[in-house]
């Protein structure tokens, strides 16, 4: 079995040398929607929602976990969310909107965002959201002035930055003290006091986030240990008793074949067993526990699929294959260097394979989607599927260089569906006037 197949959504197999997903001949897709073409897998989210429920449940009865939805946001992907029993984070009005249109129900919602305008919180408030996570001083101010006109009184957590370090690419980590984001823990018992002093505002308890990507739980056992003392000590200042313990998302996924994620039984096991035992040593009652996963529910769920192009043999320097798409839907490898393992869906197996450098098709040098990966020898018109591309891919995307943004498909019981058509020429200068 080509080993590069445990990186792609759960249901994938080979027959006849061609990459099969959930039943369907992925060369065949191509041939009918065209690429580049991205596709999700139902059953891999479904299975990821669920393994997330049960392996935090086991070990937390009192727990919920919320999908982050700026890793892929889309009216099917809310449905099965919603029939998963999943809460929802939305970090915009924009991406609280889409929610709501598609009928998402709005007391499952968190809403982030360390700069929310006077408008989103409005819609919010006026939605009835579940949580708002408020981010700073300015906007507990005025948020209270906002809940005050409403007449409706928000549930909301504070944001903490517990200032752990939690190993993972500079531009994704979060939980430092030096970060645009939360309150730095030296600062947020004055935030706590504020908040408790506004009648329109109920706190119920605290939100961190440290970072994306992250495959050790030590992290998260630190983290959790710095804003549990700061509950205790806050109850003890103000009498205030924390209900509800947000940690945030930022589980590890496994992009490569080297590089396997731990499973989620073990941060859950992790995770469970140290909000007990903290909660013990402090004599706090234990708090609601809420989990923010994004990527590691849809990022295996993904694959992107790439028509190959111009293969170019610089001798002695590099072998380049350019495919359809890139940096435009795939931004990830140029901004984070982050690594892809790829298959050729149309010839997966081959005696003959070479190195390869797969670039993208956009004005940039820095457009390389994978360097040097050992694959069968290329042929232009093969197709290229690019595993985990399910999260902060699409939503990423731009039209750089007057790129069309793919197409998008579902796959559930061997069949296929359009859920977003490909951005075309009149897409490009729709909003434009002269
Ligand atoms: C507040 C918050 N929650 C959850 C997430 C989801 O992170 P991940 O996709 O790494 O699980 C993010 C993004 O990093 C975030 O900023
Ligand atoms: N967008 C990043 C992760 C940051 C998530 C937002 N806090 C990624 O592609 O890995």
């Amino acid at each position: 079995m080509e080993p590069r197949i445990q990186v792609f959504p759960k249901n994938t197999e080979v027959k006849n040398n061609h990459l099969i997903i959930g039943g369907v001949d992925v060369a065949g897709l191509c041939a009918k929607y065209g690429t580049p073409l991205y596709i999700f897998d139902e059953l891999t989210i479904r299975q990821n929602c669920r393994d997330f429920k049960r392996e935090f449940s086991r070990r937390y009865a009192d727990s919920s976990i919320s999908y982050a939805s700026k890793a892929f946001l889309h009216p099917a992907l809310l449905k099965i969310l919603a029939e998963e029993g999943m809460s929802l984070d939305v970090v915009s009005g924009g991406e609280l909107s889409v929610a709501n249109n598609a009928g998402f129900p709005m007391d499952m919602v968190y809403l982030h965002g360390n700069n929310k305008s006077a408008e989103e919180l409005r819609l919010a408030l006026r939605l009835h959201v579940g949580r708002i996570v408020v981010d700073s001083f300015d906007e507990i101010k005025l948020l209270s002035k906002l809940a005050d006109e409403s007449g409706h009184i928000p549930d909301i957590l504070l944001r903490i930055t517990p200032g752990v370090d939690a190993h993972t690419h500079q531009h994704i980590t979060t939980g430092k003290l030096d970060s645009k984001f939360g309150f730095p823990l030296f600062q947020a018992a004055e935030a706590v006091g504020l908040a408790m002093a506004q009648a329109s505002l109920n706190l119920v308890g605290f939100h961190f986030h440290i970072g994306s990507q992250i495959f050790e739980t030590q992290p998260f056992l630190d983290a959790i240990d710095l804003v549990l003392d700061f509950a205790a000590q806050v109850q003890e200042r103000y009498g205030f008793d924390i209900e509800e313990l947000d940690i945030g998302g930022g589980y590890g996924v496994q992009y490569e074949v080297d590089k396997p994620a731990p499973p989620i039984s073990a941060y859950a096991e992790a995770i469970g067993a140290k909000v007990v035992s903290k909660c013990r040593s402090l004599k706090l009652t234990p708090p609601s526990l809420n989990i923010e996963p994004g990527r590691a529910i849809i990022a295996q769920a993904g694959v992107a699929l790439y028509t190959v192009g111009v293969i170019k043999d610089i001798p002695g320097i590099r072998l380049y294959a350019s495919v359809d798409g890139g940096m435009g839907d795939n931004i990830r490898p140029a901004l984070y260097e982050a690594k892809y393992e790829a298959v050729v869906a149309n010839n997966v197996q081959s005696a003959e394979k070479e190195k390869v450098t797969i670039a993208g098709k956009f004005c940039e040098s820095g457009d390389i989607l994978i360097r040097d990966i050992e694959l069968p020898s290329l042929r232009t018109g093969d197709i290229l599927a690019v595993p985990c591309c399910g999260a902060y891919c699409l939503p990423m995307s731009s039209n750089y260089n007057g790129y069309h943004r793919p197409a998008v498909v579902m796959l559930k019981n061997g069949e296929d569906r359009l859920i977003r058509r490909r951005e075309t020429v009149e897409d490009l200068s729709r909003l434009d006037s002269v």
